[in-house]
C-alpha cells in the first residue's frame, strides 16, 4: 500500500517530498545541510507542526555531523537558525528543544552525532505512535456515519506519522463512520485541495472540495455533522492557533449547533502559554495572497494582509482530541 512520509532520515539524508509541488507533481528534497532544511521550513516545502519538529531536530543533530572543534559554536548556530523560520507551531520548538537538551549531555562526547541522532530518531518513532493514538480516541466522537468538514492539511504530510485530524477522518472511514469528507481549499496557499486532496486520493476516501466560503452554506443545507481541525500551539485554557479560517469554522460550527473538535498531539500544547492572546501568529508575504503558484493575478502593488494563522476561543472548542484521550471545556491543560 503507498506510505505517504512527508519526512524520512536515510543514509544520514533527511529526505521531504517538497509539498509546495503537490498534488501535480512528486519531487524530493534531499539534504544533509540544517540551511537548506531551514529554507523548506520557511517555504512550506514541509509543514504542518509536527512534521516541522520532526524535520528539524534531524536538520539540528546533522549540525554536528563530522565536526571536530567548534562542535557548540556550530550547533547553536544551527539551533538559531532553525528556531528563527516560523513562530507559530511549538512543536518545532519542542523538537528543538529535545536535541538541545540531549546536545547539553553529550557535547564532550565523540559520539554526540549519534546521541543526537538516536533523539531525533526516537522523536519521529513518538511522533509516529502518537499519530496512530490521536485517530484511536477521535474515534469516540462519532455516533453514526457522518459527513465530516475539515480545513488545511492534518495528514500524514503534516506529521512525522499519518496525520492528527485527517488520520482521525482515516481511521473512522475504515471503521464505516465517514460518508464523505468536506475539504476547504484553505486559501492561500491551498493546503486542503492541494494536499488533503491528494491524502484523501490515495486512500480511496470519497471527499468534494469547497472554497473556505462554501463551509457556511454547506453547514446551512445540513451536508456537515462534524468538523476536526488540526493545531498549531494550543494554550493551557484550550484557546488554539491553527490555519487561518479555522476560527471562522469554529464560529460558524457554533452557529449550526455542529460539533468542533481539535485534534492535535500533547506536544502542541504550550504549558507556558496561558491564553491565545499569548500566541504569537506567523504573517505570511503578500506574495502568497496575490500568486497561485507562479501566477500573479492582482496586482502587487496593493495592500494585503496574510496571517498564517488565527485563534479560536477554547469555549468554541467542543473537545480536543490528542494522543492521552479527549479533552472538553473547561480545559485546563497544564498537566497534560
Ligand atoms: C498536524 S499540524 C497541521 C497544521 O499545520 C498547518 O499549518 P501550515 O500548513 O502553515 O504548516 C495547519 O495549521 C494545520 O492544521
Amino acid at each position: 500500500m503507498f506510505k505517504i512520509e512527508a519526512v524520512k532520515f536515510k543514509d544520514d539524508k533527511i529526505i521531504l517530498i517538497d509539498q509546495t509541488k503537490l498534488p501535480l507533481k512528486e519531487e524530493y528534497i534531499v539534504t544533509d545541510d540544517y540551511e537548506r532544511i531551514a529554507i523548506a521550513i520557511e517555504r512550506l516545502e514541509v509543514r504542518g507542526a509536527p512534521a516541522i519538529g520532526v524535520t528539524a531536530a534531524y536538520a539540528l543533530a546533522l549540525s554536528v555531523k563530522n565536526k571536530n572543534e567548534n562542535v557548540e559554536e556550530e550547533f547553536l548556530k544551527a539551533y538559531n537558525r532553525l528556531k528563527s523560520t516560523r513562530p507559530t507551531a511549538v512543536n518545532l520548538f519542542f523538537g528543538l528543544d529535545s536535541i538541545k537538551e540531549e546536545f547539553e549531555k553529550y557535547k564532550n562526547d565523540p559520539r554526540v552525532y549519534l546521541k543526537l541522532i538516536e533523539a531525533a530518531k526516537r522523536l519521529h518513532e513518538d511522533d509516529i505512535e502518537m499519530c496512530e493514538k490521536i485517530a484511536l480516541n477521535g474515534l469516540s466522537v462519532f455516533d453514526r456515519k457522518m459527513r465530516v468538514l475539515t480545513h488545511c492539511n492534518t495528514g500524514a504530510l503534516a506529521t512525522g506519522g499519518s496525520g492528527t485530524a485527517l488520520n482521525v477522518i482515516r481511521r473512522a472511514y475504515f471503521n464505516g463512520f465517514v460518508e464523505c469528507v468536506h475539504v476547504d481549499e484553505t486559501r492561500p496557499l491551498l493546503q486542503g485541495s492541494r494536499l488533503t486532496a491528494w491524502e484523501l486520493d490515495k486512500l480511496g476516501i470519497p471527499f468534494s472540495i469547497n472554497t473556505d466560503s462554501t463551509a457556511a452554506v454547506l453547514m446551512k443545507e445540513k451536508k456537515v455533522d462534524l468538523i476536526i481541525t488540526g493545531a498549531d500551539r494550543i494554550a493551557v485554557n484550550g484557546d488554539t492557533a491553527n490555519k487561518i479560517g479555522t476560527y471562522n469554522l469554529a464560529v460558524l460550527a457554533r452557529h449550526h449547533n455542529i460539533p468542533f473538535y481539535i485534534a492535535a498531539p500533547t506536544s502542541t500544547i504550550d504549558r507556558h502559554c496561558p491564553s491565545g492572546k499569548e500566541i504569537k501568529i506567523e504573517l505570511r508575504g503578500k506574495e502568497e495572497l496575490v500568486k497561485i503558484g507562479d501566477c500573479r493575478f492582482t496586482s502587487d502593488a496593493y495592500d494585503a494582509y496574510c496571517p498564517a494563522f488565527d485563534v479560536t476561543p477554547a469555549e468554541l472548542i467542543t473537545g480536543i482530541i490528542t494522543e492521552k484521550g479527549v479533552f472538553g471545556n473547561p480545559y485546563r491543560l497544564e498537566n497534560v
